[in-house]
């Protein structure tokens, strides 16, 4: 028996095989049952052009055998088998591949696409055997040949025994190292996770003998190894099946199976695209949050197939960050992957891919929102968030995909509404979106800065999220209507003549009285002001210029520290008895005044939930007016 030297390149290759293509040891097993599924679809195409030969898909399968005692894993297959001819150059030479030989000559077509294409994959046996040995009869042939190799010295090829057409591929696992086990390549159970993981559709049984510890019959306590044969793989993935064929508890079973989540998806889209790039995909829209969703520890993307076989168990590219919440898998026929499978080689398939998804998840949850709103809102208490943070995000560049998603709780309506919704009931005079901020909607609801827009009869959208404003000042107007707060100093509500000149009266009578409480407050406000928004209460503080009251107070929260301050105003409803006293404290001189301006200040503090400067000292104050 002569041994034979790798070609001197395929040496290097195999090297980088062994210890670098492939970042993970477990895909070996891929690797062998995909060649053993290519194997058989060869069969298969062989029977359409050859009459002596009939393809019977039942009578096909591929078999895993672990043996603990001679420490080896054999991988059969029933597939075309090869002759001695093809054993060397396809074995012998690295980087050879058969199969993308057989593709180039071939018709492929009817789904049953062979995966192999580079000629690396088989070596990946060497990551985890220190001798490998395959045993095959070519269809073509009445002789069965032996190969075996330990690695980079070379092969053999000598005569062998074998009745049936196939292949047979015998691993002699390596012995356990310091750090690497590989014991668990002997492990029914492990087989099994490998299997499922990365092998689960492909089209022809994996088998396996598996034992089960089982009480003896007629026996309570004795028990006894009994051995069957399991099919480890599900073969036909779902997404492969006709829409038609599937019930929605098909589609929940698999969202449970896969672990996508531990809660019933709210919607799920099934897609089998036929364009540029032809994929299947199966997209589910959760109901809830995962518990780790709005933090740094949760992963968006969906799983990768390449014809039915794992490529990635997390694709972030398919998926927009504000759709991160979006399960499921993509699996193409059509992606370029690279030699380890492990990355793709252009992601232009994947970009056209993504564009598609993206649109059909809007499109699903538009869907939702126009026919079932009460899932919608269940949706949107999970992940309305998110969508707003999308909004924001990179500069609003997602703007108009996401603005008819959003929902906000109103004023009138007392419910979560659409801006749409809001837009179309708006009455002809009214120019702005009104908006207000708040903690909670009760809290928001008895915001005095609401009275004057409420008054007027006029929506006002409730904002309790911290995301809201930002979200809302990135996207400027909805429909041409632009969105204004109701604390700003200009609410766009017309006046009449009458009102006007009132106005600048009201403003002259107590223009004295503003400019000296003015002085008192120092730089804790820029103004004090006759307020036009009050109609019963009397003091309310609001912003002038770009930066709300609310923003500060977010802004001023984050670790980050940068401190900001919105222009405060402080507004005095000069229709409220308050204004009596205060022109009385004026009279009785600073100190009086002084007291009264501090105690309506920080009123206003506490009306819009910011912190007193000096409660002590705004206690000493209530006191001494008890006294
Ligand atoms: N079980 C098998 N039965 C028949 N031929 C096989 C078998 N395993 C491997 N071969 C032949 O050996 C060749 C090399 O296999 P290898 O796994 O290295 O590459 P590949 O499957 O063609 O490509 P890839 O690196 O993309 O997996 C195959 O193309 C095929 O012709």
């Amino acid at each position: 028996m002569e041994r034979r030297e790798f070609q001197a390149e395929s040496k290097k290759l195999l090297d980088m095989v062994i210890n670098s293509i492939y970042s993970q040891r477990e895909v070996f097993l891929r690797e062998l049952i995909s060649n053993a599924s290519d194997a058989i679809d060869k069969l298969y195409y062989r029977a359409l052009t050859d009459d002596n030969l009939t393809f019977d898909k039942d009578s096909y399968f591929i078999k895993l055998d672990p043996n603990k005692d001679t420490r080896t894993l054999t991988i059969t297959d029933t597939g075309i088998g090869m002759t001695k001819e093809e054993m060397e150059s396809n074995l012998g030479i690295i980087a050879k591949s058969g199969s993308h030989q057989f593709k180039e000559e071939n018709e492929i077509k009817d789904g049953h696409d062979i995966i192999g294409q580079f000629g690396v994959g088989f070596y990946a046996a060497f990551m985890v055997a220190e001798k490998v040995t395959v045993i095959s009869r070519s269809v073509d042939s009445e002789e069965a040949y032996k190969w075996e190799s330990t690695g980079p010295e070379g092969y053999t090829i000598e005569p062998a025994e074998k009745a049936e057409v196939g292949t047979k591929i015998i691993l002699k696992i390596k012995e356990n190292e310091e750090e690497e086990n590989y014991d668990e390549f002997l492990e029914e159970y492990r087989l099994k996770q490998i299997v499922k993981k990365y092998s689960d559709f492909i089209r022809y049984p994996i088998k396996m003998d598996v034992t089960e510890s089982k009480l003896k019959e007629g026996t309570e306590d004795e028990y006894e190894d009994v051995i069957t044969e399991e099919t480890l793989n599900t073969m036909i993935p779902i997404w492969k099946k006709n829409k038609s064929e599937l019930t929605d508890e098909d589609y929940e079973n698999f969202y449970r199976e896969k672990h996508y989540g531990f809660d019933k998806p709210l919607k799920h889209i099934h897609l089998s695209v036929d364009g540029a790039v032809r994929y299947d995909a199966i997209l589910y829209i959760p109901e809830s949050a995962p518990y780790n969703y709005y933090t740094k520890e949760y992963e968006k993307g969906l799983e990768l197939y390449s014809n039915g076989v794992l490529i990635m168990e997390k694709s972030p590219e398919l998926l927009p960050d504000y759709f991160g919440f979006v399960k499921g898998l993509v699996d193409s026929e059509d992606l370029s992957l690279n030699i380890s499978r492990e990355m793709l080689q252009h992601d232009r398939q994947l970009r056209t891919i993504a564009k598609n998804i993206n649109k059909r998840i809007k499109q699903q949850l538009k869907q939702v929102l126009n026919n079932d709103r009460e899932a919608y809102e269940r949706f949107y208490q999970s992940f309305g968030q998110q969508l707003k943070f999308g909004v924001y995000s990179d500069f609003g560049q997602h703007k108009e995909v996401l603005q008819d998603l959003l929902l906000f709780y109103s004023s009138k309506e007392k419910k979560l509404v659409t801006l749409d919704e809001y837009v179309e009931r708006m009455p002809e005079e009214q120019k702005y979106i009104y908006y207000a901020q708040g903690d909670s909607v009760d809290r928001v609801d008895k915001l005095p800065q609401t009275e004057l827009v409420k008054d007027k009869g006029y929506e006002i959208l409730y904002f309790t999220d911290e995301i809201d404003e930002f979200a809302i000042r990135m996207l400027m107007s909805y429909k041409e209507k632009e969105f204004r707060n109701v604390s700003s100093g200009d609410l766009g509500i017309e006046q009449d003549e009458k009102e006007k000149e009132e106005e600048k009266e009201t403003e002259k009578e107590h223009e004295e009285l503003f400019t000296k409480m003015k002085e008192l407050l120092g730089d804790k406000v820029t103004a004090v002001r006759a307020s036009k928004r009050l109609k019963s209460h009397p003091v309310v503080l609001t912003a002038d210029g770009d930066i709300s009251i609310e923003m500060e107070k977010i802004i001023n929260s984050m670790p980050d520290d940068q401190q900001i301050k919105a222009d405060k105003v402080l507004e005095i409803n000069v229709d409220h008895e308050i204004m009596n006293a205060l022109e009385q404290a004026k009279e009785q001189g600073d100190e009086h005044l002084k007291l009264y301006t501090n105690l309506l200040y920080n009123q206003a503090l506490l009306i819009e939930g910011l912190p007193i400067e000096d409660p002590v000292a705004f206690t000493n104050d209530i006191c001494k007016v008890m006294l």
